[in-house]
């Protein structure tokens, strides 16, 4: 059997670990008030896997015959659980799902190959039988891009990379690393820095995601403002297709035409299997420091951060939360440590009498990296933005807690739904000009479609990533689904008007949770339907047969 590790089959990250609001006093009244949930009532359990009824793998004979050739017998599963844990992703539609034990399509088989040579006889052999091939690399995807198509009366076989997780190679001279694309965040920062580089890329999902995920969904980590998104930073690739192989060497840039590199970036499977990349690196910096900031309000914020994207400093993070998520934030504190002695030792009292509305204020983080100098260069020039905007500097206590705290806040997830609650994200991006429009209809829309459902819902938003034109808005919502209804019905319905608004205002599908099934219906209005021909154009040429992934990226109506 395999020795890859996996997550909950039910929820976010590893058994044994979840998130606990009894460290943290004012998480149930905030709870209580915003969603009507009280906390001093027992939560109720996610299922056991007894309770799910698992349809029967389908593999037959002689393509399973053909896989264990291929990869070994022990890298061959067709084990209830493994093909429920390739089932679906982490989506929220995912999580309600696999909990209710709604399994219409199960991969038939997983499959592990240690090398590039195993994955091409996988890619062959799925193929020439006219089944269906789905990579897999954490699992941890937010868009339901990696399930099967509930219809599929094809064999169906998940192609898991997590052995393939090793640093190949560092060129050190140009600063680029060669990777497996199965290596999880913490597997591939290991053997980097062990060797004094870093990648630094770091989404929320870092623990349980791969190079090959982040490529094929085109993620962006916390750090992107100095450190690129994953399109910035994949410099080349070796990409499976059936017999053959796309090979794209390390290029600073090219002008080879439009670029291969960007069609594999953020195709989901559909284009081949990833099976290594050389990324940028860079050294470990000297100094790493993220500081506090306060504002007196969302447009303070706002205005700031984008002064700062085009100054002197080059902030490796920039973000601010709206009043709502700066709220949250204060919330989920813990007793002891708390967001700083500051902020709980009266400054709020002494911004109520600077004039401060209080219901108003926005927590803010800028992170910086590098030598001393340059740290207390870039400091300078953003607490000088900061203060012309009215925003105070709080520190760095309550900027370490932002560190420590970033990998926890996805099990906050799982907690709401053992409780009845959905709590989700949805996040886009849009020009400077834009995001004030964009962050107003999508926050009115959301609250519109709470009280049509009847329900208690809260919403918050922070910005992050910036870049030259623009920057990313992710917002998080929450509400109690009315029990007379449907509960993912209700779920889609604050999705949609959310989705529907970032289109409407200006904004894009998704900044970096990549299309996959739950973002395809807004394809269309965001590339138009002339670039949606290319994309189709694109994939249908790779793949006549629809064995990679099918169903994913573009809408039902594109497939062929
Ligand atoms: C709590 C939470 C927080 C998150 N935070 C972030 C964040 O900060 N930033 C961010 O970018 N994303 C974030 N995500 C989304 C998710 O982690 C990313 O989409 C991630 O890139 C997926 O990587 P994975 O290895 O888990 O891919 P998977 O979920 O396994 O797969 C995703 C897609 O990529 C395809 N794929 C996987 N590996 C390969 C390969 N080797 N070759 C070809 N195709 C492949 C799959 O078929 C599927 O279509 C978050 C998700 C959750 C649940």
């Amino acid at each position: 059997m395999t020795d890859v590790e996996h997550q909950k089959w039910w929820g976010w990250g590893v058994e044994g670990i979840a998130f606990h609001h009894e460290d943290k006093p004012a998480f149930a009244g905030f709870v209580l008030d915003k969603v009507g949930i009280d906390l001093t009532q027992p939560g109720g359990e996610p299922p056991t896997f007894d309770e799910i009824d698992v349809p029967a793998s389908r593999l037959g004979d002689d393509l399973g015959a053909q896989l264990r050739a291929a990869v070994g017998d022990h890298q061959v599963s067709t084990d209830d659980m493994l093909r429920v844990v390739h089932t679906y992703g982490k989506g929220m539609r995912d999580l309600v799902r696999v909990r209710a034990g709604d399994l219409p399509r199960v991969p038939d088989a997983v499959v592990y190959p240690a090398n590039e040579d195993e994955v091409r006889a996988v890619v062959d052999a799925v193929v020439a039988a006219d089944a269906v091939l789905i990579p897999f690399g954490g699992g941890s995807n937010i868009s339901g891009s990696l399930t099967p198509q509930p219809h599929e009366e094809r064999t169906v076989i998940s192609l898991d990379l997590g052995r393939m997780n090793r640093v190949l190679e560092i060129d050190e001279s140009s600063g680029l690393a060669r990777i497996q694309a199965g290596g999880l965040g913490p597997d591939i920062e290991e053997q980097l820095t062990t060797r004094g580089w870093t990648m630094g890329h770091q989404p929320d999902s870092f623990k349980h995601s791969t190079l090959g995920g982040w490529i094929a969904t085109r993620s962006s980590g916390m750090q992107s403002d100095k450190y690129g998104d994953i399109a910035d930073i994949t410099r080349g690739m070796r990409v499976v297709l059936p017999g053959k192989v796309v090979e794209l060497r390390p290029l600073p840039s090219t002008s080879t035409g439009p670029s291969v590199r960007e069609m594999i970036i953020g195709s989901e499977g559909r284009l081949g299997v990833v099976t290594e990349a050389w990324v940028n690196v860079h050294r470990v910096p000297e100094n790493r420091d993220v500081i506090a900031y306060l504002f007196p309000n969302w447009a303070a914020g706002l205005a700031a951060m984008a002064e700062i994207s085009t100054s002197d400093a080059a902030p490796t993070i920039t973000r601010v939360s709206d009043a709502n998520e700066t709220t949250f934030s204060l919330a989920t504190r813990k007793a002891s440590k708390g967001i700083s002695g500051k902020v709980g030792e009266g400054l709020f009292e002494v911004l109520r009498r600077r004039g401060w509305d209080l219901e108003k204020v926005c927590l803010s983080y800028i992170g910086y990296e590098g030598g001393t100098a340059k740290i207390r260069a870039e400091k300078s020039v953003v607490g000088k933005i900061i203060g012309k905007h009215g925003g105070i500097r709080l520190g760095r206590g309550p900027g370490s807690l932002y560190d420590q705290k970033k990998f926890d806040t996805p099990y906050i997830r799982d907690f709401l739904l053992d409780r009845g609650a959905i709590g989700d994200v949805s996040e886009t991006a849009a020009p400077w000009s834009k995001l004030g429009q964009v962050y107003t209809t999508t926050v009115r829309a959301a609250r519109a479609k709470f009280a049509e459902l009847g329900v208690p819902g809260f919403i918050m938003c922070h910005l992050s990533h910036s870049y030259h034109s623009g920057a990313c808005l992710y917002f998080t919502f929450a509400f109690p689904p009315n029990a007379d209804d449907d509960f993912l019905g209700q779920y889609d319905a604050v999705k949609t008007v959310i989705q529907q608004s970032f289109i409407d205002a200006g904004g894009t599908l998704s900044h970096h949770h990549g299309v996959g099934t739950d973002h395809a219906p807004w394809l269309e209005q965001d590339i138009s339907e002339a670039g949606t021909d290319l994309m189709v154009g694109l994939l249908r040429a790779a793949d006549p047969g629809r064995n990679l992934n099918p169903g994913t990226l573009i809408p039902d109506h594109r497939e062929w």
